[in-house]
């Protein structure tokens, strides 16, 4: 398949200005102000097929919405290249506007105080939906959904679940060949996660739908896509499967055991490195030809109580890909 969206040496600098506390400070600030730079996506670049689900995954300030935004046209970069579809998002063209769409798990598009019915068919007037495809799309997402029974009733009124699920109608009716989702499942209970990651995953199925999707559940993106990007103030650190982020630490293992009495870091860090430590528990890395020297070493020289040697789990790997500036 094609590629339906590209994304090359992207740059988003976002520049703002200190506030102190304060009224004689706020005052002070109209005269003298200082100026901040903050550097929220920093040279990344990758490629999207058609029809692909792709995970963004990073710490909070990764600049995972901050990439989103750009993609749908709602940040200008500040240096980069990115076609969506063959448009730049930027120039906001209506044609591209009727032909992606993006849900904030953190925003509501729909109106509040009406019932969601009243804000589809604003849409359906917006974007010019056909009456008889309008109905059927409508009735297709609200089965699938399971929100049929509520469509007539006031937003304000639904629970989180139920309003996420309204958004991702009002934002699928009129079939865009782009989804963005930013954080969809935030704040949702497990039964509702799921609900939500069947439906992904099953309108993707049935539309070919390219979806680009950021979480901080690292289930949504084990269940939904092939592939992920995982961010780091800014930068990508990986771009492939889940299950193989850790190829990337090579063939190291993970050193884990608790310690009779205290002993002094600098002396633990000798044995490799100090991942974790919490009291007297320790975890440390260490590459796979030295495991069995430094496992010895260890027993030998130290009051080990409880010890373990183990691969490095999908969910450590990524936390060490969090704390690294780069791989
Ligand atoms: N309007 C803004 N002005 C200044 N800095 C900003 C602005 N918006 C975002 N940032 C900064 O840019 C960085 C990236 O933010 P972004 O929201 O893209 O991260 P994120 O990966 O989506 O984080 P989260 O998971 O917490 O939503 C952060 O350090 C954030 O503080």
């Amino acid at each position: 398949m094609s590629e339906i969206i590209t994304v090359k040496n992207l740059y988003k600098q976002y520049n703002y200005y200190e506030k102190e506390a304060g009224l004689k400070n706020s005052f002070k600030g109209l005269f003298t102000r200082k100026k901040l730079v903050r550097e929220a996506v920093k040279d990344i670049s990758f490629q999207v097929k058609e029809g692909e689900v792709v995970g963004f995954l990073g710490a909070n300030g990764a600049g995972k919405t901050t990439t989103l935004k750009m993609l749908s046209g709602i940040l200008y970069p500040t240096a980069g290249e990115i076609s969506v579809m063959g448009y730049r998002p930027s120039e906001r063209k209506k044609n591209f506007k009727r032909q992606f769409s993006i849900v904030m798990g953190q925003k509501n598009q729909l109106w509040w105080d009406l019932p969601a019915s009243e804000s589809l068919e604003l849409n359906r007037c917006i974007y010019e939906i056909d009456r008889k495809d309008f109905d059927e799309m409508v009735d297709y997402l609200t089965e699938l959904l399971e929100v049929k029974e509520l469509l007539n009733v006031q937003v304000r009124r639904l629970s989180l679940g139920e309003r996420m699920k309204m958004e991702l109608i009002a934002s699928l009716i009129y079939r865009p060949k782009v989804l963005f989702l930013d954080e969809p499942t935030i704040g949702l209970d497990i039964i509702s996660q799921k609900n939500i990651q069947d439906f992904i995953r099953e309108y993707n199925k049935e539309f070919k739908t390219t979806v680009i999707l950021t979480s901080h559940y690292m289930n949504d993106i084990e269940k939904l896509c092939r592939r992920t990007i995982i961010m780091n103030h800014g930068s990508i650190v990986y771009d492939g499967e889940l299950k193989e982020v850790n190829g990337i630490f090579g063939d190291d293992k993970l050193l884990k055991f608790q310690l009779d009495s205290d002993i002094p870091l600098d002396t633990i860090a000798q044995y490799g490195r100090i991942i974790k430590h919490e009291n007297m528990n320790f975890t440390l890395q260490v590459g796979k030809d030295e495991v069995k020297a430094c496992a010895v070493k260890l027993l030998q020289d130290l009051p080990v109580n409880d010890f373990n040697v183990e691969d490095i789990p999908v969910e450590e790997g990524i936390t060490l890909l969090y704390k690294k500036e780069e791989v």
